[in-house]
Protein backbone atom coordinates (compact mmCIF):
# COMPACT_ATOMS: atom_id res chain seq x y z
CA UNK A 1 0.00 0.00 0.00
CA UNK A 2 1.76 3.20 -0.76
CA UNK A 3 1.03 6.61 0.80
CA UNK A 4 1.30 9.00 -1.43
CA UNK A 5 0.45 11.97 1.42
CA UNK A 6 2.99 11.15 3.57
CA UNK A 7 6.44 10.78 3.38
CA UNK A 8 10.07 10.52 5.29
CA UNK A 9 12.29 14.17 5.13
CA UNK A 10 15.89 14.41 5.69
CA UNK A 11 18.21 17.68 4.90
CA UNK A 12 21.80 17.95 3.36
CA UNK A 13 22.68 21.31 3.48
CA UNK A 14 26.01 20.30 1.41
CA UNK A 15 27.87 17.47 -0.69
CA UNK A 16 29.43 15.78 2.16
CA UNK A 17 26.24 15.41 4.42
CA UNK A 18 24.07 14.75 0.90
CA UNK A 19 26.45 11.65 1.14
CA UNK A 20 24.46 10.78 4.07
CA UNK A 21 21.48 11.09 2.98
CA UNK A 22 21.40 8.82 -0.15
CA UNK A 23 22.85 5.82 1.80
CA UNK A 24 19.63 7.00 4.14
CA UNK A 25 17.30 7.29 1.32
CA UNK A 26 18.37 3.61 -0.05
CA UNK A 27 18.62 2.24 3.13
CA UNK A 28 14.80 2.94 2.94
CA UNK A 29 14.29 1.67 -0.14
CA UNK A 30 15.68 -1.71 0.78
CA UNK A 31 12.42 -2.04 3.34
CA UNK A 32 9.30 -2.18 1.31
CA UNK A 33 9.10 1.86 0.93
CA UNK A 34 5.47 2.72 1.08
CA UNK A 35 5.54 6.69 1.48
CA UNK A 36 7.68 9.45 -0.45
CA UNK A 37 10.99 10.20 0.37
CA UNK A 38 12.15 13.72 0.32
CA UNK A 39 15.37 15.76 0.55
CA UNK A 40 15.72 19.29 1.39
CA UNK A 41 18.74 20.83 0.22
CA UNK A 42 20.39 24.24 0.11
CA UNK A 43 21.81 26.52 -2.63
CA UNK A 44 25.50 24.86 -1.84
CA UNK A 45 24.25 21.56 -2.96
CA UNK A 46 26.37 20.67 -6.32
CA UNK A 47 24.28 19.92 -9.53
CA UNK A 48 26.05 17.15 -9.60
CA UNK A 49 24.82 15.90 -6.42
CA UNK A 50 21.07 17.21 -6.99
CA UNK A 51 21.06 14.78 -10.04
CA UNK A 52 21.94 12.09 -8.01
CA UNK A 53 19.68 12.64 -5.24
CA UNK A 54 16.91 12.99 -7.71
CA UNK A 55 17.36 9.17 -8.54
CA UNK A 56 16.73 8.34 -5.17
CA UNK A 57 14.48 10.75 -3.88
CA UNK A 58 11.07 11.46 -5.30
CA UNK A 59 11.35 15.47 -4.24
CA UNK A 60 14.38 17.11 -3.80
CA UNK A 61 13.54 20.49 -2.57
CA UNK A 62 15.77 23.66 -2.69
CA UNK A 63 15.05 25.83 0.48
CA UNK A 64 16.57 29.57 0.75
CA UNK A 65 16.50 31.14 3.90
CA UNK A 66 17.30 34.13 2.24
CA UNK A 67 14.22 34.65 0.06
CA UNK A 68 12.15 33.33 2.16
CA UNK A 69 9.07 35.30 3.89
CA UNK A 70 10.24 38.05 5.50
CA UNK A 71 10.23 36.74 9.49
CA UNK A 72 12.89 34.03 8.45
CA UNK A 73 14.33 36.75 6.75
CA UNK A 74 14.45 38.57 9.84
CA UNK A 75 15.78 35.88 12.35
CA UNK A 76 18.15 34.92 10.24
CA UNK A 77 19.92 38.14 10.12
CA UNK A 78 19.59 38.80 13.65
CA UNK A 79 20.49 35.08 14.71
CA UNK A 80 23.00 33.77 12.24
CA UNK A 81 23.91 31.36 14.46
CA UNK A 82 20.21 30.00 14.29
CA UNK A 83 21.19 29.43 10.47
CA UNK A 84 21.18 25.46 10.07
CA UNK A 85 18.48 25.27 12.74
CA UNK A 86 16.09 27.42 10.89
CA UNK A 87 17.06 24.98 7.62
CA UNK A 88 16.15 22.27 9.88
CA UNK A 89 12.57 23.30 10.77
CA UNK A 90 11.41 24.20 7.09
CA UNK A 91 10.28 20.82 6.90
CA UNK A 92 6.94 22.12 8.53
CA UNK A 93 6.72 23.97 5.05
CA UNK A 94 5.80 20.56 3.27
CA UNK A 95 2.36 21.16 3.41
CA UNK A 96 1.13 18.80 0.78
CA UNK A 97 1.86 16.11 2.91
CA UNK A 98 -0.38 15.59 5.87
CA UNK A 99 2.03 13.67 7.85
CA UNK A 100 6.00 13.25 7.97
CA UNK A 101 9.01 10.82 9.75
CA UNK A 102 12.29 13.20 9.69
CA UNK A 103 15.24 11.54 9.73
CA UNK A 104 18.67 13.24 9.97
CA UNK A 105 21.16 12.78 7.14
CA UNK A 106 23.57 10.74 9.48
CA UNK A 107 20.80 7.88 10.28
CA UNK A 108 20.18 4.53 9.36
CA UNK A 109 17.20 2.70 8.62
CA UNK A 110 17.52 -1.61 9.63
CA UNK A 111 14.00 -2.48 8.89
CA UNK A 112 10.56 -1.04 7.70
CA UNK A 113 9.49 1.60 9.54
CA UNK A 114 5.77 2.42 8.59
CA UNK A 115 4.58 2.56 12.07
CA UNK A 116 6.28 5.79 12.77
CA UNK A 117 3.13 6.97 10.79
CA UNK A 118 0.77 5.88 13.55
CA UNK A 119 2.14 8.56 16.22
CA UNK A 120 1.21 12.02 16.00
CA UNK A 121 3.06 15.22 16.34
CA UNK A 122 5.23 15.46 17.88
CA UNK A 123 6.62 12.12 18.47
CA UNK A 124 10.14 11.41 19.16
CA UNK A 125 13.12 9.43 21.20
CA UNK A 126 15.07 10.42 24.34
CA UNK A 127 18.24 11.67 23.82
CA UNK A 128 20.76 9.38 24.96
CA UNK A 129 22.45 11.87 26.77
CA UNK A 130 19.54 13.80 28.81
CA UNK A 131 16.78 11.46 28.47
CA UNK A 132 14.09 14.45 29.69
CA UNK A 133 14.56 15.86 25.80
CA UNK A 134 14.69 14.25 23.08
CA UNK A 135 16.65 13.79 20.16
CA UNK A 136 15.95 15.48 17.02
CA UNK A 137 17.12 13.25 14.52
CA UNK A 138 14.31 10.95 14.12
CA UNK A 139 10.94 12.73 14.67
CA UNK A 140 7.10 12.62 13.42
CA UNK A 141 5.85 15.89 12.54
CA UNK A 142 2.29 17.25 10.75
CA UNK A 143 3.86 20.20 8.10
CA UNK A 144 1.93 23.39 8.85
CA UNK A 145 2.82 27.14 7.66
CA UNK A 146 1.23 28.08 11.41
CA UNK A 147 3.66 25.61 13.21
CA UNK A 148 6.45 27.00 11.10
CA UNK A 149 5.40 30.81 11.87
CA UNK A 150 5.49 29.74 15.53
CA UNK A 151 8.72 27.57 15.48
CA UNK A 152 11.20 30.79 14.04
CA UNK A 153 9.15 33.32 16.25
CA UNK A 154 10.11 30.94 19.15
CA UNK A 155 13.56 30.94 17.54
CA UNK A 156 13.44 34.47 17.45
CA UNK A 157 12.64 35.57 21.29
CA UNK A 158 13.57 32.53 23.03
CA UNK A 159 16.99 31.20 20.86
CA UNK A 160 17.95 27.45 22.00
CA UNK A 161 19.46 26.56 24.82
CA UNK A 162 22.37 24.50 22.61
CA UNK A 163 22.34 26.80 19.27
CA UNK A 164 20.35 24.46 17.34
CA UNK A 165 17.35 22.73 16.35
CA UNK A 166 17.50 19.99 19.47
CA UNK A 167 17.53 22.49 22.24
CA UNK A 168 14.76 25.15 20.11
CA UNK A 169 12.54 21.99 19.67
CA UNK A 170 12.59 20.35 23.12
CA UNK A 171 11.94 24.60 24.41
CA UNK A 172 9.02 24.35 21.82
CA UNK A 173 7.58 20.93 22.45
CA UNK A 174 8.50 21.02 26.03
CA UNK A 175 5.82 18.91 27.30
CA UNK A 176 6.97 16.49 25.31
CA UNK A 177 8.80 14.23 28.05
CA UNK A 178 5.43 14.11 30.77
CA UNK A 179 2.33 15.10 28.65
CA UNK A 180 1.44 11.68 26.02
CA UNK A 181 3.42 8.24 26.55
CA UNK A 182 2.40 7.50 22.88
CA UNK A 183 5.16 10.39 21.90
CA UNK A 184 8.09 8.56 23.04
CA UNK A 185 9.14 6.67 20.46
CA UNK A 186 11.35 3.54 21.42
CA UNK A 187 14.81 4.16 21.50
CA UNK A 188 15.19 1.56 18.98
CA UNK A 189 14.14 4.30 16.14
CA UNK A 190 16.54 6.69 17.57
CA UNK A 191 19.85 4.16 18.56
CA UNK A 192 22.47 6.48 19.13
CA UNK A 193 25.61 4.52 17.53
CA UNK A 194 28.16 5.48 20.14
CA UNK A 195 26.14 6.17 23.37
CA UNK A 196 24.51 2.61 23.56
CA UNK A 197 27.38 0.85 25.24
CA UNK A 198 26.94 3.09 28.50
CA UNK A 199 24.16 0.25 29.15
CA UNK A 200 25.50 -2.98 27.28
CA UNK A 201 23.17 -5.37 29.07
CA UNK A 202 20.13 -3.87 27.82
CA UNK A 203 22.09 -3.12 24.02
CA UNK A 204 22.75 -6.98 24.49
CA UNK A 205 18.86 -7.42 25.38
CA UNK A 206 17.17 -5.10 22.89
CA UNK A 207 19.92 -3.86 20.58
CA UNK A 208 19.01 -6.71 17.74
CA UNK A 209 15.78 -4.89 17.17
CA UNK A 210 16.90 -2.40 16.48
CA UNK A 211 15.04 0.04 13.59
CA UNK A 212 17.21 3.48 12.71
CA UNK A 213 20.56 3.93 14.19
CA UNK A 214 22.12 7.22 14.90
CA UNK A 215 25.37 8.18 14.02
CA UNK A 216 24.91 11.19 16.40
CA UNK A 217 28.30 13.04 17.11
CA UNK A 218 31.35 14.67 15.40
CA UNK A 219 32.22 11.47 13.72
CA UNK A 220 30.21 10.33 10.85
CA UNK A 221 30.60 7.17 8.96
CA UNK A 222 31.95 9.68 6.01
CA UNK A 223 34.64 10.62 8.38
CA UNK A 224 36.10 6.43 8.09
CA UNK A 225 37.30 5.05 5.14
CA UNK A 226 36.88 1.59 3.47
CA UNK A 227 38.20 -1.35 2.48
CA UNK A 228 36.11 -2.72 -0.09
CA UNK A 229 37.43 -5.84 -1.11
CA UNK A 230 38.14 -6.75 3.36
CA UNK A 231 34.67 -5.10 4.16
CA UNK A 232 36.48 -3.28 6.72
CA UNK A 233 36.07 0.32 8.05
CA UNK A 234 39.02 2.14 8.32
CA UNK A 235 39.46 4.28 11.26
CA UNK A 236 40.53 8.00 10.79
CA UNK A 237 42.45 9.98 13.51
CA UNK A 238 41.19 9.93 16.96
CA UNK A 239 38.25 7.92 15.56
CA UNK A 240 37.63 4.78 16.78
CA UNK A 241 34.55 2.26 16.85
CA UNK A 242 33.74 -0.37 18.95
CA UNK A 243 32.32 -3.75 18.18
CA UNK A 244 28.51 -2.93 18.07
CA UNK A 245 29.30 0.36 16.07
CA UNK A 246 31.68 -1.19 14.01
CA UNK A 247 28.54 -3.65 12.78
CA UNK A 248 26.63 -0.60 11.44
CA UNK A 249 29.76 1.47 9.95
CA UNK A 250 29.97 -1.42 7.75
CA UNK A 251 26.63 -1.38 6.65
CA UNK A 252 26.83 2.40 5.74
CA UNK A 253 29.55 1.36 3.88
CA UNK A 254 27.65 -1.41 2.43
CA UNK A 255 24.93 0.92 1.30
CA UNK A 256 27.31 3.37 0.07
CA UNK A 257 29.53 0.71 -2.43
CA UNK A 258 26.59 -0.98 -3.66
CA UNK A 259 23.89 1.58 -3.83
CA UNK A 260 25.31 5.04 -3.95
CA UNK A 261 28.38 4.59 -5.93
CA UNK A 262 26.98 3.30 -8.81
CA UNK A 263 24.69 6.28 -8.91
CA UNK A 264 27.39 8.06 -9.54
CA UNK A 265 28.08 6.07 -12.46
CA UNK A 266 25.47 6.49 -14.14
CA UNK A 267 25.07 10.33 -13.23
CA UNK A 268 28.02 10.78 -14.64
CA UNK A 269 27.46 8.59 -18.07
CA UNK A 270 24.52 11.12 -18.40
CA UNK A 271 22.11 7.72 -18.31
CA UNK A 272 19.24 9.61 -17.09
CA UNK A 273 16.79 7.08 -17.61
CA UNK A 274 17.09 6.18 -13.83
CA UNK A 275 14.37 6.36 -12.08
CA UNK A 276 14.03 6.92 -8.27
CA UNK A 277 15.22 3.92 -6.49
CA UNK A 278 16.35 2.16 -9.54
CA UNK A 279 20.13 2.00 -8.91
CA UNK A 280 22.50 0.09 -11.90
CA UNK A 281 24.53 -2.29 -10.65
CA UNK A 282 28.16 -1.97 -10.05
CA UNK A 283 28.71 -3.88 -6.90
CA UNK A 284 31.96 -5.29 -6.99
CA UNK A 285 34.85 -2.51 -7.37
CA UNK A 286 36.44 -4.97 -10.43
CA UNK A 287 34.25 -3.17 -12.58
CA UNK A 288 35.08 -0.31 -11.45
CA UNK A 289 38.52 -1.14 -11.70
CA UNK A 290 37.78 -2.44 -15.52
CA UNK A 291 36.10 1.00 -16.45
CA UNK A 292 38.73 3.19 -15.20
CA UNK A 293 41.76 1.23 -16.82
CA UNK A 294 39.91 0.67 -20.37
CA UNK A 295 38.95 4.47 -20.58
CA UNK A 296 34.64 2.93 -19.99
CA UNK A 297 32.35 1.12 -22.08
CA UNK A 298 34.62 -2.40 -22.30
CA UNK A 299 33.28 -5.14 -21.22
CA UNK A 300 36.04 -6.46 -18.42
CA UNK A 301 37.87 -9.48 -19.79
CA UNK A 302 37.86 -11.26 -16.48
CA UNK A 303 34.79 -9.65 -13.90
CA UNK A 304 36.14 -11.60 -11.41
CA UNK A 305 39.23 -9.66 -9.09
CA UNK A 306 42.43 -10.53 -10.66
CA UNK A 307 45.31 -11.88 -8.13
CA UNK A 308 46.36 -7.98 -7.90
CA UNK A 309 43.28 -7.41 -6.65
CA UNK A 310 43.08 -10.10 -4.16
CA UNK A 311 46.66 -8.82 -2.81
CA UNK A 312 44.98 -5.39 -2.66
CA UNK A 313 42.16 -7.45 0.06
CA UNK A 314 45.35 -8.06 2.54
CA UNK A 315 44.66 -7.42 5.93
CA UNK A 316 44.58 -3.88 7.22
CA UNK A 317 47.35 -2.67 8.64
CA UNK A 318 49.37 -5.12 6.43
CA UNK A 319 51.29 -3.94 4.06
CA UNK A 320 52.20 -7.36 2.47
CA UNK A 321 51.31 -9.29 -0.52
CA UNK A 322 48.86 -12.53 0.27
CA UNK A 323 50.92 -15.81 0.34
CA UNK A 324 51.21 -17.27 -2.77
CA UNK A 325 50.01 -14.32 -4.98
CA UNK A 326 52.21 -11.94 -7.25
CA UNK A 327 53.19 -8.66 -6.14
CA UNK A 328 49.97 -6.22 -7.06
CA UNK A 329 52.03 -4.02 -9.58
CA UNK A 330 49.26 -3.60 -12.13
CA UNK A 331 47.20 -2.87 -9.85
CA UNK A 332 48.12 0.37 -7.81
CA UNK A 333 45.02 2.63 -6.51
CA UNK A 334 45.57 5.49 -9.49
CA UNK A 335 44.73 3.17 -11.95
CA UNK A 336 41.23 2.07 -9.57
CA UNK A 337 40.43 5.63 -9.19
CA UNK A 338 37.19 7.29 -10.72
CA UNK A 339 38.49 8.63 -13.32
CA UNK A 340 38.74 12.90 -13.14
CA UNK A 341 35.23 13.54 -14.99
CA UNK A 342 33.56 11.08 -11.84
CA UNK A 343 34.28 13.11 -9.35
CA UNK A 344 31.64 14.95 -7.32
CA UNK A 345 32.02 18.64 -7.41
CA UNK A 346 32.92 19.48 -3.71
CA UNK A 347 33.63 16.54 -2.50
CA UNK A 348 36.55 14.19 -3.00
CA UNK A 349 35.37 11.18 -3.57
CA UNK A 350 38.40 8.39 -3.56
CA UNK A 351 37.56 4.90 -5.42
CA UNK A 352 39.80 2.27 -5.27
CA UNK A 353 40.33 -1.30 -4.96
CA UNK A 354 41.50 -1.40 -1.58
CA UNK A 355 39.82 2.22 -0.26
CA UNK A 356 37.19 4.24 -0.55
CA UNK A 357 37.08 7.48 1.09
CA UNK A 358 35.02 10.81 0.75
CA UNK A 359 36.71 14.01 1.80
CA UNK A 360 35.34 17.40 1.62
CA UNK A 361 37.01 19.66 -1.05
CA UNK A 362 38.74 23.15 0.24
CA UNK A 363 37.58 25.18 -2.56
CA UNK A 364 39.19 28.36 -2.89
CA UNK A 365 36.85 31.06 -4.41
CA UNK A 366 37.85 33.62 -7.24
CA UNK A 367 36.74 37.14 -5.55
CA UNK A 368 34.80 37.14 -8.72
CA UNK A 369 33.31 34.14 -7.60
CA UNK A 370 33.17 35.29 -3.80
CA UNK A 371 31.33 38.47 -5.11
CA UNK A 372 28.77 36.23 -6.99
CA UNK A 373 28.04 34.39 -4.08
CA UNK A 374 26.90 36.95 -2.05
CA UNK A 375 24.94 38.53 -4.65
CA UNK A 376 22.84 35.64 -5.11
CA UNK A 377 22.52 35.76 -1.20
CA UNK A 378 24.85 32.62 -0.39
CA UNK A 379 26.04 34.13 2.36
CA UNK A 380 28.47 32.11 4.65
CA UNK A 381 27.48 33.66 8.13
CA UNK A 382 29.13 30.87 10.36
CA UNK A 383 32.19 31.09 8.33
CA UNK A 384 34.08 33.50 6.52
CA UNK A 385 31.21 35.74 6.31
CA UNK A 386 30.25 35.93 9.53
CA UNK A 387 30.24 39.33 11.43
CA UNK A 388 33.39 38.67 13.45
CA UNK A 389 35.39 37.67 10.77
CA UNK A 390 34.40 41.09 8.86
CA UNK A 391 35.07 42.92 11.85
CA UNK A 392 38.64 42.00 11.88
CA UNK A 393 38.93 42.78 8.21
CA UNK A 394 37.79 45.88 8.88
CA UNK A 395 40.05 46.69 11.59
CA UNK A 396 42.60 45.32 9.66
CA UNK A 397 41.76 47.60 6.75
CA UNK A 398 41.26 50.30 9.52
CA UNK A 399 44.60 50.21 11.13
O1 LIG B 1 26.57 20.89 7.88
C1 LIG B 1 25.50 20.30 8.11
C2 LIG B 1 25.15 19.88 9.39
C3 LIG B 1 23.94 19.23 9.58
N1 LIG B 1 23.09 18.99 8.54
C4 LIG B 1 21.78 18.34 8.73
O2 LIG B 1 21.38 18.49 10.08
C5 LIG B 1 21.35 17.22 10.72
C6 LIG B 1 21.81 17.36 12.17
O3 LIG B 1 23.22 17.48 12.25
P1 LIG B 1 24.11 16.28 12.81
O4 LIG B 1 25.51 16.55 12.40
O5 LIG B 1 23.51 15.00 12.39
O6 LIG B 1 23.95 16.47 14.36
P2 LIG B 1 24.06 15.31 15.48
O7 LIG B 1 25.46 14.86 15.59
O8 LIG B 1 23.05 14.27 15.20
O9 LIG B 1 23.68 16.13 16.82
C7 LIG B 1 22.50 16.39 17.52
O10 LIG B 1 22.35 17.79 17.60
C8 LIG B 1 21.87 18.42 16.43
C9 LIG B 1 21.77 19.90 16.69
O11 LIG B 1 20.83 20.17 17.70
C10 LIG B 1 20.53 17.85 16.05
O12 LIG B 1 20.13 18.42 14.80
C11 LIG B 1 20.65 16.37 15.88
O13 LIG B 1 19.41 15.79 15.52
C12 LIG B 1 21.18 15.78 17.19
O14 LIG B 1 21.25 14.39 17.09
C13 LIG B 1 22.22 16.33 9.84
O15 LIG B 1 21.98 14.97 10.01
C14 LIG B 1 21.85 16.83 8.47
O16 LIG B 1 20.59 16.36 8.09
C15 LIG B 1 23.46 19.40 7.26
O17 LIG B 1 22.73 19.17 6.31
N2 LIG B 1 24.65 20.06 7.10
MN1 LIG C 1 22.39 13.47 13.45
Amino acid sequence: MSVTDQAFVTLATNDIYCQGALVLGQSLRRHRLTRKLVVLITPQVSSLLRVILSKVFDEVIEVNLIDSADYIHLAFLKRPELGLTLTKLHCWTLTHYSKCVFLDADTLVLSNVDELFDRGEFSAAPDPGWPDCFNSGVFVFQPSLHTHKLLLQHAMEHGSFDGADQGLLNSFFRNWSTADIHKHLPFIYNLSSNTMYTYSPAFKQFGSSAKVVHFLGSTKPWNYKYNPQSGSVLEQGSASSSQHQAVFLHLWWTIYQNNVLPLYKSAQAGEAHASPGHTLCLSDVGALCTDSVSGGGEPCADSTPSAGVLCANSPLGSNQPAQGLPEPTQMVDETLSLPEGRRSEDVDLAVSVSQISIEEKVKELSPEEERRKWEEGRIDYMGKDAFARIQEKLDRFLQ
